[in-house]
This record gives C-alpha cells, sequence and structure tokens, in this order.
C-alpha cells in the first residue's frame, strides 16, 4: 500500500464558512489491514474552533481514522494535511508516572515561560494545589483533566479525542463536558472526539459524522446553543435520529 506522508497546512483563507483556518483536511482516505477494508474513500474536514464528534459502532473504524489522523498512521490511502503535532487524548490519561503532574503539562517544551503557562492551565482545570503530585495519586478525572491541560498548552490546531471520558463515571464525565466546551472555547482548536456515547454526542458537537462501516454516513451540524442543550426538544429529536442511524432502539442505551 502507499504510503502518504501527512504535509504541513497552509491556512486556506476562509470564503463561505464564518469559522476559522482549516485544523484539518482528508480526502478520499482508505485503509485496509491484511487486504480487509476498513475505511473507505473518507473525505474530512474540520475548521479551527469547530468540535466535530465522531460516532460509531464498535468495530466501524473511529479509532482508527483517529489514528491516521494523529499521524499515528501513515498506511493509508489518500490525502491527508494535518499540522505537523495535533494533540491527542485517549481514554487513559497516558500522563508518565516518574513525572509529577506539571512536569507531564511541560514535557517537551523548553521555553521559559512553559512553566507559568502550565500553572496557568493547571488552575484553569482546577488542578492548581496539584501541580507538585504524582499521577498515581491522581483519581481518573483528575488524570483526564492533567491530560486535557497537556493537551491545550501548545495551544494545538487540533486536538484529536478516543473516548476520553470512557472510563469516568457518570456525575464526573458531566462536570468533565462542561470543562471541555469552555477550553475549547477559549483555545479554538479544531476538535475531533471520537465516542460511542450518543448523548455526550450531542451535548458537546457542532457537527456529528457518523461512520458506518468505515463511510461517513451522516454529517450533522447541531444548531443548538451548548448551555442547557439536554433540555431541548431538538436534543431528543436528534438523539432518536442517530440512535436510528447506528441501529440501535432507544431503551438498548
Ligand atoms: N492494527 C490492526 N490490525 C488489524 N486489524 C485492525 C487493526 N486496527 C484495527 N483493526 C480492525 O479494524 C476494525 C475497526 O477498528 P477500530 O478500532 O477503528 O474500530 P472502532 O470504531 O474504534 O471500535 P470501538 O468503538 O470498539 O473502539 C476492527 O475490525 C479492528 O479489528
Amino acid at each position: 500500500m502507499a504510503v502518504h506522508p501527512a504535509v504541513p497546512l497552509n491556512d486556506a483563507p476562509v470564503t463561505d464558512r464564518p469559522a476559522g483556518p482549516v485544523a484539518v483536511r482528508a480526502s478520499g482516505l482508505s485503509r485496509a489491514f491484511d487486504g480487509r477494508g476498513i475505511l473507505h474513500d473518507i473525505d474530512l474536514e474540520i475548521r479551527q474552533g469547530e468540535f466535530v464528534v465522531l460516532l460509531g459502532r464498535s468495530g466501524s473504524g473511529k479509532s482508527t481514522l483517529l489514528r491516521i489522523l494523529a499521524r499515528l498512521d501513515a498506511e493509508f490511502d489518500g490525502e491527508l494535511r494535518v499540522p505537523d503535532r495535533p494533540s491527542v487524548a485517549f481514554q487513559d490519561s497516558r500522563l508518565l508516572p516518574w513525572n509529577r503532574v506539571i512536569d507531564n503539562v511541560t514535557l517537551g517544551l523548553t521555553d521559559k515561560d512553559a512553566k507559568r503557562r502550565a500553572a496557568e492551565l493547571l488552575a484553569e482545570v482546577g488542578l492548581a494545589d496539584r501541580a507538585r503530585a504524582w499521577p498515581k495519586t491522581l483519581s481518573g478525572g483528575e488524570a483526564q483533566r492533567a491530560a486535557l491541560a497537556r493537551a491545550l498548552i501548545r495551544e494545538p490546531e487540533l486536538l484529536l479525542m478516543d473516548e476520553p471520558f470512557g472510563a469516568l463515571d457518570a456525575l464526573t464525565r458531566i462536570r468533565m463536558h462542561r470543562l471541555l466546551r469552555t477550553l475549547c472555547e477559549r483555545y479554538r482548536p479544531g476538535v475531533l472526539l471520537v465516542t460511542h456515547d450518543v448523548d455526550e454526542a450531542v451535548l458537546l458537537a457542532d457537527r456529528i459524522l457518523v461512520l458506518t462501516d468505515g463511510r461517513v454516513s451522516l454529517d450533522l451540524t447541531v444548531d443548538l446553543p451548548a448551555a442547557g442543550r439536554r433540555h431541548t426538544q431538538e436534543f431528543t429529536d436528534l438523539r432518536t435520529r442517530l440512535l436510528t442511524e447506528l441501529g440501535v432502539e432507544d431503551d438498548d442505551q
């Protein structure tokens, strides 16, 4: 299979949409493993400031797509334009256990200002008093907040997240949703968040893509205010539509 190295983006001017510059653009992306097609001819564009949720059943190819966009997998067909170093967050926070929290946040940064910015970000995610703590002493939610600080300190054009809240309890997850929306509105990366949780998708997204057997089967703009979404009729309608698209009965969720 041909390997197409990702090339840096030149921030094309926006003509037809009010969103920011392009954060990632893919066209005709396909990926196969051992001759078995997993992704088929995917076109995708995400702009800075846009929050896109990728929804799909287990095995539909979500993580495969995210890994390609994260430049963790170069064995694909098609064209891809992504920033040099997108920030990536996974379900497990992947903090280095031998570094204190603040040193995890600044990892790889050499500028003098990094520690000050890390302290600021840790305060923003509510971890000001845990900066000197060791990762193993953090709760799951705290570890994910530290991972979010680490992802945002570089002010990425593109933030990729693979089920970042999958391992958290329901209450912590609600708090993380609010925090993530607030931080993304402030830092304005293009976001692609992978989940199989329909409610999470409808709560967070500006746009929802549904992946079905490696193809984008639905691409929906969510035109609802972020605050109070859950209590609108549109939320219920959209949820039902997505469950139908995913082939899930409402009671199964
Ligand atoms: N490295 C690999 N080698 C072979 N097959 C793979 C590899 N990575 C993924 N696959 C296969 O590709 C398909 C899609 O996997 P992927 O992890 O992208 O799905 P997903 O939509 O993220 O699923 P889930 O929601 O369960 O995490 C699966 O059938 C999986 O077995």
